[in-house]
């Protein structure tokens, strides 16, 4: 297979700006099926606009965003809700229904997108909490549970159906440091056991060093390092190099 063939995700000279505000700056990278990504740079320097911008939520001014060997920019809403089925994406607030036990959660994708029967959808449900460890939760209600349980489910809901690439938008927020430790065993989980490309945006450097195999340091607009771990700690930039570094 050829590199092109692997690629997950790809940003050729990626421009967005608001209003008067450059975001993205001739933003170019790329990312194998899976490897794991981690997005770092101060704050309001356009990481989570890079994440829309892959699940095509908002459009770039010009540049290509490839995911899976198709160009989202410009899709129709067919071919963006094929592409977009490719991805899952944990959000900061594990986006889970109150209203539903943890196991109705996870089960609502598979009914309203898949034809699997009933049967089936009890085994992937089943099979995914326990591997994020909850099987024995599936029961309580998000109300139930604590914050690293919380994003343990969002991870579970992101991963319901199978998604080749996995985007995560802070994992490991608002948790302490062995409940995140806990959050970067699971996406590395996911990475080696499942082939999961990842696509994190974090602050947590110390996370970042044990998930990458590629970091993306934004700086005011900038790619201003790509590369691994060891790559960026000594690239020519200060900012990276310290980001990576602190
Ligand atoms: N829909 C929008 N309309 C106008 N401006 C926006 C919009 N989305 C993002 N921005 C601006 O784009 C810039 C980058 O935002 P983004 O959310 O990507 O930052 P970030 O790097 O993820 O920051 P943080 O680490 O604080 O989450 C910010 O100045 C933000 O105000």
């Amino acid at each position: 297979m050829s590199e092109t063939q692997n690629i997950a995700v790809e940003f050729k000279r990626v421009m967005k700006s608001f209003g008067t505000k450059r975001v993205l700056n001739d933003v170019s990278f790329h990312i194998g099926q899976g490897q794991a990504l981690c997005l770092l740079g101060r704050s309001g320097t356009g990481k989570s606009v890079t994440l829309k911008l892959i699940m095509a939520l908002m459009q770039p001014d010009s540049g290509e965003v490839w995911v899976d060997q198709e160009n989202v920019v410009g899709l129709d809403e067919q071919g963006l809700s094929h592409v977009r089925r490719k991805m899952g994406y944990l959000f900061q607030d594990a986006a889970l229904f109150d209203s539903l036990t943890l196991y109705e959660n996870l089960a609502l994708p598979l009914h309203r997108l898949t034809k699997k029967p009933k049967p089936e959808i009890q085994d992937v449900v089943h099979r995914t909490l326990t591997d994020v460890g909850l099987g024995a939760d599936g029961a309580k209600y998000p109300s139930a549970l604590s914050g690293g349980m919380k994003k343990r489910a969002g991870l579970a809901r992101a991963l319901v159906l199978e998604p080749k690439i996995l985007l995560a938008d802070e994992p490991s927020s608002g948790l302490d440091r062995i409940t995140a430790s806990e959050i970067d065993e699971l996406l590395m989980r996911c990475k080696t056991e499942r082939g999961t490309a990842l696509i994190i945006v974090t602050h947590d450097v110390h996370g970042a060093r044990r998930i990458a195999d590629r970091v993306a340091v934004l700086d005011q607009g900038n790619l201003v390092a790509f590369g691994s771990v060891d790559e960026v700690s000594q690239s020519e930039n200060e900012v990276a190099r310290k980001l990576i570094t602190e």
